[in-house]
């Protein structure tokens, strides 16, 4: 389980100090695919890169099954970050490192010995269908190839946690699709909880159960994920599902995919 408390962050740039979120207050349970939404520069990336100190907050408290994340010290917070997985829109693989040589990293970093890197590598490579392609590099990948080597380097700690940053966002439909199925996959058999951002409705339909909504740095609906496409109440939801439903009624003929997402950026 995630626990977010009275959590505060703000940005100190040239030009004065940019809030970035008010009081999060939010709790996301063990085992549950937790949607994110929000327009351009509502705050969500920084809350998600909260929840495992890629920002460091100024006021609140994280915790993740009851330990809390804020108030580590750098050696702890190293150790408790093996916990929580992350994966990126552009896959952050290392170019001149094979698919194998990018999900064993974490392990070797860990200190994990050759032969538990070996068949811990081997069975994550399989479990994102990716086995065959353990001696080939980034650069000969498919973009739905990469971001299964990113889950799989996500998950190689066995993490208890998983943070999606738009991890579709440059995918194409199918793709985006077979993605969102291994992610529920792996969401059923490891009991993996998943936070993960989007702007795509099609992605928070398909694969949260609940979603918070977040409006300029502050959490303004956090509900079922159904409730958000009949019912919703904030501005921004309203938004995300009159253009969701729009579409969905038959004008699909219309602008693309692309501009669709541009409209919700
Ligand atoms: N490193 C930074 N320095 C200064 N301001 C920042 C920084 N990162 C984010 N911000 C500001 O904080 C606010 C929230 O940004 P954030 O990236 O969390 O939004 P977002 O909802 O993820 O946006 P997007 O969908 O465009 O990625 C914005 O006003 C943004 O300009």
């Amino acid at each position: 389980m995630i626990t977010v408390t009275n959590l505060n962050k703000s940005y100190r740039t040239r030009g004065g100090v940019v809030p970035a979120l008010q009081d999060i207050n939010l709790q996301i349970e063990k085992g549950e695919i937790f949607g994110i939404i929000g327009f351009s520069g509502a705050g969500k990336s920084t809350l998600i890169r909260c929840l495992n100190r890629l920002e460091e907050p100024d006021s609140g408290t994280i915790a993740i099954n009851g330990k809390p994340i804020t108030g580590l010290k750098e050696r702890e917070l190293r150790l408790a970050r093996r916990k929580i997985g992350m994966i990126f829109q552009q896959f952050n693989l290392f170019d001149s490192k094979t698919v194998f040589a990018n999900v064993a990293f974490p392990l070797k970093t860990a200190g994990y010995s050759k032969a538990e890197i070996e068949r811990r590598v081997g069975e994550i490579l399989d479990l994102v269908e990716l086995g065959e392609k353990a001696g080939s590099y980034p650069s000969e990948l498919s973009g739905g190839q990469k971001q299964r080597v990113g889950i799989a380097r996500a998950l190689a700690g066995e993490p208890d946690v998983l943070l999606s940053d738009e991890a579709t966002s440059a995918l194409d439909p199918q793709t985006t699709f077979s993605i969102l199925e291994l992610l529920g996959d792996i969401n059923r058999r490891l009991g993996l909880t998943i936070v993960l951002i989007t702007h795509e409705m099609d992605v928070l339909r398909h694969i949260c159960g609940r979603a918070a909504v977040i409006e300029g740095g502050r959490i303004v609906e956090n509900v079922p994920v159904d409730q958000l496409f009949s019912h919703p109440q904030s501005d921004t939801a309203q938004r995300f599902a009159g253009i969701f439903n729009f579409y969905k009624n038959g004008y699909r003929e219309e602008p693309g995919r692309k501009e669709r997402e541009a409209v919700l950026r």
